[in-house]
């Protein structure tokens, strides 16, 4: 028997979500013999075939199943034949709310080997952590349509940005912060004209920094933030912003890194109230579902995220290395063309191949 068995929910989702999940999973098996683990697994259909067979995103049986979990492993979700937003928020942001992932963890960094669209950086030039808040912002759900089809017709979306709320993603971005070699933390916003929400997020970085001296901080609009993202990629280590913001620049991160298949994510809640969730930053991508084509590094990589968030650090190592000598590999091989298992088998290869 295993020294350490990890109950673990999956949700493959929809599009590439099973496929890329199946090969994280895969790797996860491979590290495990090797580290003394075991991963009790659980599948949960949900996504657009549920919606379309039951009318269902998530039953409240399902989300109180999900919480006997200690983590949660996520593919992608939404599908063209489904409403845009309806899995999207009744399932994804659900869970990231009910489950108080106020941590939206997005590390952005060059692996040797990869190609980027910049020029003249090195892979020690772009290694940020992005902390993205999860909970609030525009988010948050509120808002509404008046006069709706008549030409008076106004939208609201609204921000949500509770003190609690930036506060306890602020200090947890300052103590990552603290944890590395350059301790600095920008934080990215647009106080020039969301100054409500602006204001109350510098006061509490200003706030929350007197209990940290030694890490040094910033400010940047979040436009000027884009642009420094591809200039000057070198200025960034620990990124703190709102949601929305810290929707798009991850995007952008993960384009600069070496592509989407490449980014990962973890949803976290730190106290371990509930079950956290690693999924990639990509999402279900229809234009090449089913057709073998997706990379399934970013989930692989989100992988080792919640391998990390569990204690088990030596395991996350070990899947890190494996994915850092593939992409060497794929480098000298000239990127020879793999489909998505042929890639999550060359990674489960060398992490088994590891101690
Ligand atoms: N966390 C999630 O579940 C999540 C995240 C983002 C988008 N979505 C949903 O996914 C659907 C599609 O959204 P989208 O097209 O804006 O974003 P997307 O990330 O799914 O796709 C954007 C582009 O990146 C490519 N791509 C994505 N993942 C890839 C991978 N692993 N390997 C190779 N190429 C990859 C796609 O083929 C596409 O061309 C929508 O319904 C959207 O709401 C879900
Ligand atoms: C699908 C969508 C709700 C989600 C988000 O905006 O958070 C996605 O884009 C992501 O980055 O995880
Ligand atoms: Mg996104």
């Amino acid at each position: 028997m295993a020294a350490r068995t990890v109950k673990l929910a999956v949700i493959p989702g929809d599009g590439i979500g099973p496929e890329v999940v199946a090969e994280g999973l895969k790797v996860l098996s491979a590290a495990a013999p090797e580290h003394d683990l075991a991963f009790d697994t659980t599948s949960y259909e949900l996504g657009a075939r549920r919606w379309h067979a039951t009318g269902e995103t998530l039953p409240d049986s399902v989300e109180a199943e999900l919480r006997g979990h200690e983590a949660i492993f996520l593919g992608a979700v939404g599908d063209p034949s489904v409403p845009s937003g309806v899995l999207e928020r009744g399932l994804l942001l659900r869970l990231r709310f009910a489950f108080s992932h106020y941590v939206n963890l997005r590390p952005v960094r060059l692996y040797p080997g990869v190609t980027t669209p910049l020029a003249d950086v090195a892979p020690e030039d772009i290694d940020m952590l992005v902390v993205r808040e999860g909970t609030e912002g525009p988010y948050a759900g509120m808002g509404g349509v008046v006069r709706k089809g008549t030409p008076h017709e106004i939208a609201t979306q609204d921000s949500v940005n509770t003190r609690f709320g930036v506060e306890r993603v602020v200090r947890y971005a300052f103590a990552a912060a603290q944890r590395r070699p350059r301790r600095r933390l920008t934080l990215v916003h647009k106080d020039n004209v969301l100054s409500f929400a602006g204001e109350l997020w510098q006061r509490v970085v200003r706030e929350v920094g007197a209990e940290y001296p030694d890490v040094s901080v910033d400010y940047l609009h979040v436009d000027a933030a884009t642009m420094f993202f591809v200039s000057q990629p070198q200025r960034f280590d620990v990124v703190v912003t709102d949601n929305l913001f810290g929707d798009i620049i991850t995007d952008l991160g993960a384009a600069v890194a070496g592509g989407i298949g490449l980014a990962a994510s973890g949803n976290i809640n730190p106290e371990n109230d509930f079950p956290s969730m690693f999924e990639p930053v990509h999402g279900s991508a229809p234009d090449i579902a089913g057709q073998g084509k997706a990379d399934p590094t970013a989930t692989i990589l989100s992988a080792a995220i919640m391998l990390d968030h569990l204690g088990l650090e030596g395991a996350a190592r070990a899947v890190e290395r494996a994915v850092a000598e593939d992409l060497l590999a794929r480098a000298k091989d000239g990127a020879a063309e793999r489909s998505t298992a042929q890639i999550g088998d060359a990674i489960a290869e060398r992490v088994a191949g590891q101690g």
